[in-house]
Parts: C-alpha cells; sequence; structure tokens
C-alpha cells in the first residue's frame, strides 16, 4: 500500500529526515514511536504532501504509483488522509462547508459529527477557538467523512479527555476497520494505517501489527508494536540505538 524508499527531508535547509525506509502493508496498522522532535510528524507531513517539507532524496510509493512529487489534494484524492497534531486555524470556513466539500453526495456527516459531539461546531470557524480535545474530534471527524484507504494518525489521543478518548478510539476503530463502503482486498483487511502514538493509549483500540522507532531522522527498530511499547515504558529510547542492526 504505501513504501517509503531512502526519503531524506530538509526543512528551511535543515536535514530532519535521513534516509527512511519503511512499509505498510495493505491493511497493517503500523506504529511510529520515537522521542519528542525526533521527525514523526515530520514524516506524515511529507507523506501527505504538504509544503515546506523538501524531499532531498528517495521516493515514497502508494498502491504503485511515486506519489513524491503530487500535491496534497492529489494525494487525498487517491486515497491518503491525515489526521494532524496541529492543523491551522482555518478563519472565515466554517466546518460544515469543510465537510461539505470533503463528502461524497452520501455521506451522512451529520450522524457522525453527533456521534464525536462535534454537532454544535459545524457553523463554526474550523479550529479557531477550538481546545486542544476539540481539534482532534473535528480532524477525526473529517477523516471519517473523507473515509480515506489509508489513514496517518498524529497522536489522535493526545489531549483528549478520559471520557471522549473511548468515542474517539471506537470512531477510529470504525474508520480502520473499514466499516461502510469498501470493496476487495480493503475490505477483508480493513484500511491501512501509520500511528503516531507516546502513550500508545489508542493501541487499546486499535490492534496493531509492526511498529517502527524513529530517533534523530532515522528509523533504528521495528518490531512487535506491544513490546516495544514496553520496553519503551521501561527502558526509555536509549535501547533504541543499540538494536538499529535489529531493524529488517
Ligand atoms: N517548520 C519548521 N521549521 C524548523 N524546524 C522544524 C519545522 N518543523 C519541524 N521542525 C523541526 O524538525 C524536527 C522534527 O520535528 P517533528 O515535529 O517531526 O518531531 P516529532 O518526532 O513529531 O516530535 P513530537 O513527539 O514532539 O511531536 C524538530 O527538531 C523540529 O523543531
Amino acid at each position: 500500500m504505501l513504501e517509503i524508499q531512502n526519503l531524506s527531508v530538509e526543512i528551511g535547509g535543515r536535514r530532519i529526515l535521513n534516509g527512511i525506509n519503511l512499509n505498510v502493508e495493505n491493511g497493517f496498522k503500523n506504529v511510529l514511536f520515537g522521542p519528542n522532535g525526533a521527525g514523526k510528524s515530520a514524516l506524515l507531513m511529507t507523506l501527505m504532501g504538504f509544503s515546506g517539507y523538501k524531499v532531498v532524496e528517495g521516493k515514497i510509493i502508494f498502491k504503485g504509483e511515486d506519489i513524491t512529487n503530487m500535491s496534497v489534494y492529489e494525494r487525498a484524492q487517491m486515497g491518503l488522509g491525515i489526521m494532524a497534531q496541529r492543523p491551522p486555524n482555518m478563519s472565515g470556513v466554517k466546518l460544515r462547508s469543510l465537510l461539505g466539500v470533503i463528502s461524497k453526495s452520501d455521506s451522512k456527516y451529520d450522524e457522525l459529527a453527533e456521534t464525536l459531539d462535534m454537532v454544535r461546531f459545524l457553523d463554526r470557524d474550523i479550529n479557531v477557538g477550538f481546545s486542544g480535545g476539540e481539534i482532534k474530534r473535528s480532524e477525526l471527524l473529517q477523516l471519517s467523512v473523507q473515509n480515506p484507504d489509508m489513514v496517518l494518525l498524529d497522536e489522535p489521543e493526545s489531549g483528549v479527555d478520559l471520557v471522549s478518548i473511548a468515542q474517539l478510539g471506537i470512531t477510529i476503530k470504525e474508520l480502520l476497520g473499514g466499516k461502510g463502503k469498501c470493496a476487495g482486498e480493503r475490505c477483508k483487511h480493513g484500511k491501512s494505517a501509520l500511528i503516531i502514538t507516546h502513550t500508545g493509549q489508542v493501541l487499546d483500540y486499535v490492534e496493531a501489527d509492526r511498529g517502527f522507532i524513529l530517533c534523530n531522522g532515522k528509523v533504528m527498530c521495528s518490531g512487535n508494536p506491544y513490546e516495544m511499547l514496553e520496553d519503551i515504558k521501561s527502558q526509555g529510547y536509549e535501547e533504541c540505538i543499540k538494536c538499529k542492526m535489529n531493524y529488517l
């Protein structure tokens, strides 16, 4: 589904990502761990094609096509979607208007908005004055309406209160499980995902397949995401440098 080949990225002339090789197979839910500033968000933003992230080496292959130089719009049209960590304020653009543009004609976003307690935000400017948790719910609502084949989730649980986190987790699970319309392989395996998490709370709702640890802009190791999370909790990220040789 997604192949990241020897990807190096610069922001403002500074190398942030260095020779990243990482795959997300069809229907797999892979997890990206790593300390603050490792380059995790930069990787997801680069995959989605946002400006400011300059690919200086390598390729991004999605569904067999080289998307490295495609626009955000083209990537979204191909079935790639993101729940960003810090999406921008969109003054003058109502959430309802954006959902209308994203949704296919038969999408019922009112129902999804109700599930995520977002109905009262539909006629507000996107993200303007939203709390941290409200921004996350708004992002998830947009992503659910888009219903992409592959989702990029950047710390979906951060800033969300303990009560709302269950609803958020269930909605993510339903989204990834391919609930609703889908076809062929996608129906069988659900959607593909690359998920950034520090706490691992989202993994209570999503069955993850493989974990990767990113340190200093490089993938240091890969393995069972649940074991990796326990190791990180008990030993921190020190060990990730040592296990570089185990990276597959
Ligand atoms: N627009 C920018 N201009 C300059 N430096 C940037 C910019 N965006 C990101 N960086 C730098 O790139 C590095 C990687 O940032 P990134 O947000 O990808 O880290 P992260 O692994 O997601 O961290 P966290 O876990 O704290 O969210 C950081 O050193 C950050 O300061």
